[in-house]
């Protein structure tokens, strides 16, 4: 029933322009599959490769489709994601790419749910799963990577960890985004926004937080119920010569931990991602250790969703949270396993978008699948709300 017919590789637009791989299946019954990969710009050192879009759709033209059409089912995900790793060859998707090897990984579990006539949460999740919703991170104010001449610090998110439902919090993160538009305004900030579709302004990070913390408050009066937020410091990308950059100011590994924990504990922040370089096991260990009962300390850049990493940021008590992207390891297979992985061992997977991305709703499905507590994935901007209608319509059984 699920035995592939087809598989067709293209390359199409990304939210930044860019060009991705998109992947279409087909099966011998008439099942169909379509996914795209996503494309960060503060990307960790240690993921998959992603191939220039050409090069990786004729890699995985020659090595992994001939092994799959005719030969693979998708019913079957290990076996397909098995093959890619087969027909790829390395540790990393060099060769045929983690661009392509994660659309066609993603598609094929798209064309197994269609053949099944089920949502594709619950095909990867089973039919116990689909009633608790992760609540949605959304990016308010930013800079980095993501944005020139704006904040050092990647990332504020709204955190509506009140919210009785998918749909309120969801409204609520746009409200928030709103508001702080308008804070910006009032203090003369030109509104620009970032790949993510967060406010980009030249400010400093004390008067993000003041934003931050008068636009949740705000927001969370008129809706009633609580609404925290949080960092994405993407800390890798400021770390030059053993300090930290924010603009001309410097900070050293004991003083960047010293203003994380701080920060915490004035804004009560209640999740904190890659607050320290890509390779620091021991800053991010010993900020755990200070503040991580009263807040998430989420590793990306650390973890790469990798399970190799991960199980050694556990062992050394590295965080207690897990940003999740299929991107950064490949195949969703590689993907569960480190959802699972960082479940067993008590930390919380943070299930996330890419700063490049597309249409691809594969994430809400991911998230919901998991059950996994958070969903990183934007607040505003069509590809970002793609993936926020789509949590909102499998809160509804209409997905
Ligand atoms: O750092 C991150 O968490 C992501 C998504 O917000 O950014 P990028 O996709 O650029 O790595
Ligand atoms: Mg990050």
């Amino acid at each position: 029933m699920t035995l592939i017919e087809s598989v067709r590789l293209r390359p199409i637009l990304d939210s930044r322009g860019n060009k991705t791989v998109e992947a279409d299946i087909e099966t011998a019954s008439g099942g169909f599959g379509r996914a795209a990969a996503p494309s960060g710009a503060s990307t960790g050192e240690h993921e998959a490769v992603e191939r220039p879009v050409e090069e990786a759709i004729a890699a995985a033209r020659e090595h992994a489709i001939p092994r799959l059409e005719g030969a693979a089912y998708v019913g079957d995900q290990r076996e397909i994601d098995q093959i890619l790793h087969a027909a790829d060859g390395t540790e990393d998707f060099s060769e045929i790419g983690a661009n392509s090897a994660v659309a066609i990984s993603m598609a094929a579990a798209k064309a197994a749910a269609d053949v099944l006539g089920a949502p594709l949460y619950q095909h990867l999740g089973g039919a116990f799963r689909g009633r608790s919703f992760p609540t949605p991170l959304g990016n308010i104010i930013g800079g980095g990577e993501h944005a020139a001449e704006a904040t050092a610090i990647q990332e504020f998110l709204a955190a509506p960890i009140g919210a009785p439902s998918i749909r309120d919090a969801v409204f609520a993160n746009a409200a928030v985004h709103q508001t702080a538009g308008e804070l910006l305004r009032d203090r003369g900030e030109a509104p620009a926004k970032g790949d993510e579709g967060a406010w980009a302004p030249s400010i400093t990070e004390d008067v993000a937080f003041e934003i931050m913390a008068e636009a949740t408050d705000s927001v969370a009066d008129s809706f009633g119920f609580e609404i925290g937020f949080g960092l994405d410091v993407a800390a890798a990308e400021l770390y030059e010569d053993g300090a930290y950059q924010y603009g001309t100011d410097s900070k050293s590994t004991a003083e960047q931990i010293e203003y994380v924990a701080e920060m915490v504990r004035e804004y009560d922040l209640v999740y904190v991602e890659d607050p320290l370089d890509e390779n620091d096991f021991d800053g991010f260990a010993e900020l755990t250790d200070q503040v991580g009962d009263r807040t998430l300390i989420c590793g990306d850049d650390l973890f790469v969703t990798n399970t190799a990493r991960l199980a050694e940021g556990i062992e050394r008590g590295a965080a207690n949270s897990i940003l999740i992207k299929p991107n950064q390891i490949g195949t969703l297979s590689d993907t569960v396993d480190a959802v699972e992985l960082a479940q067993r061992s008590g930390y919380d997977p943070v299930i996330s978008h890419r700063s490049g991305e597309t249409e691809d709703t594969t994430i809400a499905h991911l998230a919901v699948a998991t059950d996994a507590p958070f969903i990183k994935t934007g607040a505003v901007g069509g590809e970002r709300t793609a993936k926020l209608n789509e949590l909102i319509r499998i809160g509804d059984g209409t997905s």
